[in-house]
């Protein structure tokens, strides 16, 4: 994430992914703060046993771009909430990425730092079926709850 101040959000994403008990690591590295880190991050992540990358940030949100143009990993990005502009900012710099280089966007805030850690493991689920058993049966356990909750009605 770009920020510390982020974890609020990417929190959510890392607890999903420890649920399933699939190893991760957390940083803060700022394409703006920290160009020479975040350069060396990406350039070195596939050597480095990483799959995935995550990249959470806010506002001129360049960090999801700039990482996915230094590695072949897939990239997924989280439009973290501004205050100024409630995240349409942060949606708008991670989603419009040109032609050839992608970074998967999630929705703003919350809920797309947890569909960000499920996209994670569904592509790590394509070739480890531990994880893939996992995720059907976090889907089964949503949907009975779903189903459950239409139940309580009056
Ligand atoms: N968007 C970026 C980048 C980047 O894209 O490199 N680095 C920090 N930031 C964002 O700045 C916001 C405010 O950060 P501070 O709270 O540290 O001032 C955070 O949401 C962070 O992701």
């Amino acid at each position: 994430m770009g920020s510390s101040s982020d974890w609020e959000t990417m929190k959510e994403a890392a607890n999903i992914i420890e649920q399933f008990g699939v190893s991760f690591d957390k940083q803060v590295i700022s394409a703006h703060r920290m160009p020479q880190e975040m350069f060396d991050f990406a350039n070195s992540a596939a050597d480095n046993g990483i799959k995935v990358i995550i990249a959470g940030a806010g506002g001129a949100a360049h960090l999801p771009g700039m990482i996915a143009a230094n590695t072949i990993l897939p990239v997924i990005g989280v439009p973290v909430q501004s205050h100024a502009l409630s995240g349409l900012d942060s949606l708008l710099s991670i989603v419009q990425m040109p032609a050839g280089i992608p970074v998967a966007t999630t929705a703003i805030g919350v809920a797309g730092a947890k569909n960000a850690a499920l996209l994670a493991l569904q592509i790590l689920g394509i070739t480890d079926s531990q994880v893939a058993q996992k995720l059907t049966g976090y889907r089964k356990e949503m949907h009975d709850k779903a189903v459950k909750s239409g139940e309580t009605l009056v």
